[in-house]
């Protein structure tokens, strides 16, 4: 175990550090975390504390809108800095947590770029941090191997890895805090331990082999959330003498409040911006959440499609914005992966990832996002037919002008039971599975992570909270309902999905318990990972 004395005054590790990660905390990345840390933490809770501020006021009937004071921002006319050139193409981007054998699998997987998850796909155990940061360093070093127990398979990079996906870190939310690391007495922003360890120890050795230092930034609320992050990227190339905007960070567009800052983002972010990209699924679940108190109930998950009108307007708004500044548009992610066993389900997940790509790639995205390597080719086909050029970002969008009222119309749908039932279903069993370490797991032939996981948690407080959350056969949504149906869902689990082995190790009842906490009580929880982190740190 690491030796908490060398590592400077305030600075205090509140668990073990195992031996085989001291290489990752090494006093002197320790000590450039720490530094970011007392440049980010109060500004940090500042920001989360504006966030209340704001949501008291949408519960009071404010509506989110265009901002008045950042008006001058939006008419006028400028660009982000210049792209670096080994971004240009960036059509097929691959998702992952960075354990050992899914990040030499997705450097491997023929896609353009891999957005290397510390948020949603990943559960955010010390352990699980550290590891991935080693994983990390060992692959830009292109010294990563990993022998496989459970099969006997070796795995290595195929190749230098500046042939392979670039690597694009996605570090924590604000919202996250990194618990077992303390300065001054504050528990250090989890992004900015992400990042921190990263770029200390990779942004020169990236740059080196003729690649850089890129990143995405996830779950922002507000222009003022980016420009923290700004800020944190100037002192971070500062320190290490790297020059200024070598950095490049893609924002996704995740929330709805930051659909109507998308100009403010990138002026913030300018010098160090690589565009934006659609997450849609925190994007569906930031709407659920925000707009709680407001009479614009959704339609069962399945149903939010991103062809519904205001999913489509967040799109095509997001291509103009980012053209018109000079950078990219990154589409989203089609959550289908390969059927195993089942052929026609499986040619259905290959259809519709294709149909999304296609759809994407017409409309002006520069690229997009996969959730497992068998996916990369039918999406890379589909931006291959609309796009041969590395990228369309001189593709304008002039005629696109949606209104605030075309962002926020929920669509016409159904809440059935069936709707009701899968909620239930998959929220705990994700929660079970993160509970127990892992943050991405396949849920009927589905990928599911934090984001869409949340979906399903909010619909379900929701539909029992509001006096709309009525079923499609005219059964009010209510916590006797719940507790029926969720107890008919847990056996179904235990006896049909998982087995009851598997249910007895796995944490399904302490995941059911939470979901159902969640669910039924009268205050809306901001992220089920915050409560969950209780249980796992
Ligand atoms: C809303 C959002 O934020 S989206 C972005 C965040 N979400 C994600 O990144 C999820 C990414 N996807 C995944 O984590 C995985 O695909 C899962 C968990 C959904 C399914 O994983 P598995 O159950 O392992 O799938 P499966 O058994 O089909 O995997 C086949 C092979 O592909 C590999 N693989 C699967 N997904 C990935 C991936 N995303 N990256 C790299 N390799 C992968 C597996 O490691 C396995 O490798 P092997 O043949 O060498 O053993
Ligand atoms: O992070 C991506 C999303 O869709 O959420
Ligand atoms: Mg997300």
């Amino acid at each position: 175990m690491a030796n908490d004395q060398s590592y400077g005054e305030g600075i205090e590790f509140t668990a073990e550090i195992p031996e085989e990660f001291e290489r990752v905390l090494t006093p002197e990345a320790v000590a450039f975390v720490a530094k970011l840390a007392r440049l980010a933490t109060d500004r940090n809770h500042e920001l989360l504390q504006a966030r209340q501020e704001r949501q008291r006021r949408i519960d009071e009937g404010e509506l989110p809108d265009f901002l008045p004071e950042t008006e001058e921002i939006r008419e006028s006319e400028w660009t982000v800095a210049p792209y670096p050139e080994d971004i240009a193409d960036r059509r097929v981007e691959i998702t992952g947590p960075p354990d050992r054998k899914m990040l030499i699998n997705a450097l491997n997987s023929g896609a353009s770029s891999y957005m290397t998850d510390f948020e949603d796909a990943n559960c955010p155990t010390f352990r699980n941090m550290l590891d991935s940061q080693r994983n990390l360093m060992d692959a830009i070093d292109e010294t990563i191997t990993f022998d496989d127990p459970k099969t006997g398979r070796k795995y290595e990079l195929a190749g230098r890895l500046t042939e392979l996906a670039n690597l694009m870190p996605r570090p924590r939310g604000w919202h996250l805090f990194e618990e077992h690391m303390l300065v001054d007495g504050k528990a250090v922003p989890g992004g900015v331990f992400d990042f921190g360890l990263y770029f200390f120890h990779n942004a020169k050795k990236l740059l080196d082999l003729g690649s850089g230092p890129y990143f995405y930034l996830p779950k922002m609320e507000s222009h003022k959330e980016a420009r923290l992050w700004n800020d944190i990227f100037v002192a971070a190339q500062d320190e290490l003498g790297i020059p200024q905007g070598t950095i490049k960070a893609t924002v996704l567009i995740e929330t709805i409040l930051a659909t109507f800052e998308m100009n403010e983002i990138l002026w913030e972010l300018r010098e160090h911006s690589a565009g934006l990209n659609c997450g849609r699924w925190d994007y569906i679940f930031s709407y659920i959440k925000k707009l709680r108190n407001h009479d614009l109930i959704l339609p069962d998950r399945a149903e939010i499609t991103m062809t519904v009108p205001f999913m489509r307007a967040y799109s095509l708004l997001t291509i103009k914005t980012c053209h018109r500044r000079g950078t990219f548009a990154m589409g989203g992610m089609a959550a289908q992966i390969p059927v195993k066993g089942d052929k026609e389900q499986n040619e259905k997940a290959y259809a519709a990832v294709y149909a999304d790509k296609e759809r994407e790639a017409k409309d002006g995205h520069d690229g997009t996002w996969v959730a497992h390597p068998g996916m990369v080719a039918t999406a890379k086909e589909a931006f291959d037919k609309y796009m041969p050029q590395p990228n369309q970002i001189d593709k304008q969008l002039p005629d696109v002008n949606p209104t605030a009222e075309d962002l926020l119309r929920a669509p016409e749908g159904h809440i059935t039971e069936k709707g009701f039932r899968n909620n239930i279903s998959v929220g705990i069993q994700y929660m079970a599975a993160w509970l127990a370490g892992r943050g991405a797991v396949p849920v009927f032939n589905l990928m599911e992570d934090a984001a869409t996981a949340e979906i399903s948690r909010a619909q379900v407080w929701q539909w029992i909270h509001h006096p709309q959350g009525i079923l499609e056969d005219g059964t009010e949504v209510n916590e006797e309902l719940f507790d029926r149906v969720m107890e008919e869902e847990l056996d179904r689990i235990k006896n049909e999905i998982v087995g009851p082995e598997r249910f007895e190790q796995d944490e399904f009842e302490k995941a059911a318990e939470l979901f159902s906490e969640l669910s039924k009580r009268d205050e809306f929880e901001e992220f089920l990972t915050l409560p969950g982190y209780e249980l796992i740190k």
